[in-house]
C-alpha cells in the first residue's frame, strides 16, 4: 500500500522522454528527470553535453522537439551565467524589473526589490549605480536578487556562480541555500563544478555527451544547509571517482583501489552518499555497487 510520501508530489517539473536536435545534430537523448518542491537538483557535465539547451527547454525559451515537460510552477525565474543587467538602468530598476513587467508599482517594486537587495547582503549606495560601476560579485547578487524577488515557485540556473571566487560563491551558496530552505522554492543548476553541485543539491545529475544523456544520478547524504567542507570534498571525490563520470568528462580511469588511497578526509560510511538507479539507456559500470 503506497504511503503518501511513495506519491510522486503534484509540484514537480517532470521531464520525460526529451530529445533535442539542431538541424540533423542529436543534442539530447531522452532525458527523464524531476525536480520537485523544495528540491535542489543540479546537472553536472562536459561543455558542450547539452546543459544550457536542457535548462532552456525548461524555462520555455525552446520548444520541446519530442517528448514532454510537464511544469506547475509558477512564477519560476531564470538565473544566466552572464548576470545579463541593462546597463542603462540603475542595479534597483533592474533588480525590479521583473516586478514591472509585472504591473506592480514603483513605490511597491522598489520596496521589494530593496528588501532582496537587503537580503543578498547588497550594500545601499550600490542600488543607485549602474551595472558597469558595479564588481562581477555585486553584479550577480543584483541578478540572483532580479530573480528572488519575483519570489519563484522554481529557479533555473545556468552556471551562475562560475565567475566568482571562492569566497563570494561560497557566500552565495549560503544565501541561496537559506532562501530555499525558507520558501521551499525548487531549483535546477548547472554547473561545471562537482563542489557546487555536491554542496547544494539534493540529488546530482551527471550528464554525458555527444549526445546529452544522463550516465549518473546521486544523492549526497543530509540536508545541504548541513553538509560540513570535510564531507563535501568527499562527496565530490566519491563523484569523481565514479567510472561513468569519469568517462563523460574524459578522466583516465582509476586503477582499482587508487580513488579510496588518494581520499584522506574520507569520513565514516554511513555519512556518504548513494548513487540513485540511472536511466536503462545508460549502462552502469561494471562493478559499481548502487549504494556507496
Ligand atoms: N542555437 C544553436 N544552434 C546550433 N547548435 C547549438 C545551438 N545552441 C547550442 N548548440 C550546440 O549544441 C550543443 C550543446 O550546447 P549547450 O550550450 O546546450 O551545451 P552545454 O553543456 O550547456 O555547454 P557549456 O557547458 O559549454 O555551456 C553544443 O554542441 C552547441 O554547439
Amino acid at each position: 500500500m503506497p504511503t503518501d510520501a511513495d506519491r510522486p508530489s503534484p509540484d514537480t517539473l517532470r521531464v520525460r522522454g526529451l530529445r533535442h536536435a539542431y538541424g540533423p545534430t542529436e543534442v539530447l537523448q531522452p532525458i527523464d528527470l524531476e525536480v520537485p518542491a523544495g528540491r535542489v537538483v543540479a546537472l553536472i557535465g562536459p561543455s558542450g553535453c547539452g546543459k544550457t539547451t536542457l535548462l532552456h527547454l525548461c524555462a520555455g525559451l525552446l520548444a520541446p522537439q519530442q517528448g514532454r515537460i510537464e511544469q506547475p510552477f509558477a512564477p519560476a525565474a531564470v538565473m544566466f551565467q552572464q548576470p545579463r543587467l541593462l546597463p542603462w538602468m540603475s542595479t534597483l530598476d533592474n533588480i525590479a524589473l521583473g516586478l514591472k513587467a509585472r504591473g506592480v508599482g514603483k513605490a511597491e517594486r522598489h520596496a521589494r526589490a530593496r528588501a532582496a537587495a537587503l537580503q543578498l547582503e547588497l550594500p545601499a549606495e550600490a542600488l543607485a549605480q549602474y551595472p558597469a560601476e558595479l564588481s562581477g560579485g555585486m553584479q550577480s547578487r543584483a541578478a540572483l536578487a532580479r530573480a528572488l524577488v519575483l519570489q519563484p515557485a522554481l529557479l533555473l540556473m545556468d552556471e551562475p556562480f562560475s565567475a566568482l571566487d571562492v569566497g563570494l560563491r561560497g557566500q552565495l551558496h549560503r544565501l541561496l541555500l537559506a532562501r530555499q530552505a525558507d520558501t521551499g522554492m525548487a531549483v535546477l543548476l548547472i554547473t561545471h563544478d562537482l563542489m557546487e553541485a555536491v554542496r547544494l543539491a539534493d540529488e546530482v545529475l551527471v550528464l554525458a555527451a555527444a549526445p546529452g544523456r544522463i550516465v549518473a544520478r546521486y544523492a549526497p547524504p543530509g540536508a545541504a544547509r548541513t553538509r560540513g567542507e570535510a564531507l563535501v570534498h568527499h562527496c565530490a571525490a566519491e563523484l569523481q571517482q565514479h567510472p561513468a563520470v569519469r568517462a563523460a568528462f574524459g578522466l583516465p580511469r582509476l586503477e582499482a583501489g587508487q580513488g579510496q588511497a588518494e581520499d584522506r578526509s574520507r569520513p565514516p560510511a554511513q555519512v556518504a552518499g548513494a548513487w540513485l538507479a540511472a536511466p536503462a539507456s545508460a549502462a552502469t559500470p561494471a562493478g559499481m555497487a548502487d549504494e556507496c
